[in-house]
């Protein structure tokens, strides 16, 4: 077993690769582009598993793991963990799940997530969903947010608008060059962009089925 986890690795030993390579969608977009509040939306409807990689960062943190402080500092200053933690708790997640569709959300959010995630796992997203949304409305749902993050205060908000546009918007664009995005304006109401996901998804499932 590799210390990555036993099945959605390209390792060359055969047995630790599943039958069939999952289907996974990015969750991309700002802070506050709700994200989160989507996925739990498309889990309902098309059988999703949801991970949200800062969910498992901040589990990982209270868990008293060892990589515990350095996490809660760089999310509170809103800079994003090195791959290497990441990568392997969404390993975990998607073995532990037993699915094969994964929702992930909040990541890849710089280049090194990216190209670490495609060179441990051989996998390349179904699609890109982008929420696209202005920084105001952003920032006035998080300041409004109360879930006591650490994070959703004007002063960490502002570092992660600085990290969002300079390491996360370019992966984007990356993959907005392969076609992979689909954009949508985060900006209305939930149910409003929902109807919106839904035809990407809908899609999808219409052409595995045909
Ligand atoms: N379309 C929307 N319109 C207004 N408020 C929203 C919308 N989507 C999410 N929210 C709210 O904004 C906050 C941030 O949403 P969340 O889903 O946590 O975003 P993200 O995961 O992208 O940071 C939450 O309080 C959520 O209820
Ligand atoms: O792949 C990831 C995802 C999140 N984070 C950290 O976790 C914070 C919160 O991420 P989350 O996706 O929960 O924030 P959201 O975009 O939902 O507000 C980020 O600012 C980063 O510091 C990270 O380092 N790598
Ligand atoms: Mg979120």
């Amino acid at each position: 077993m590799s210390s990555y986890g036993r099945c959605y690795t390209k390792e060359v030993n055969g047995s630790s690769l599943p039958d069939k390579k999952p289907t996974v969608v990015f969750v991309l977009g700002g802070p506050g582009s709700g994200k989160g509040t989507q996925c739990a939306n498309i889990v309902q409807h098309f059988g999703y598993t949801h991970l949200s990689a800062g969910d498992l960062l901040r589990a990982e943190q209270n868990s008293g793991s060892e990589n515990g402080e350095m996490i809660k500092n760089m999310i509170k200053d809103g800079q994003i963990v090195p791959s290497e933690v990441t990568v392997k708790l969404l390993l975990w997640a998607m073995e532990e799940s037993g699915n094969d569709k994964f929702l992930i959300d909040g990541f890849p959010r710089n280049e090194e997530n990216r190209a670490a995630f495609e060179s441990v796992t051989g996998i390349e997203p179904e699609f890109v969903l982008f929420f696209d949304c202005p920084e105001e409305e952003m920032e006035k749902r998080v300041l409004n947010r109360n879930q006591g993050r650490a994070d959703d205060n004007i002063e960490s908000i502002r570092k992660r608008f600085k990290v969002y546009t300079q390491s996360s918007l370019p992966v984007i664009e990356y993959y907005d060059s392969k076609g992979k995005v689909r954009k949508i304006d985060a900006s209305k109401p939930v149910e409003e962009v929902f109807e919106a996901v839904k035809e990407f998804f809908t899609s999808l499932d219409d052409k595995v089925a045909a």
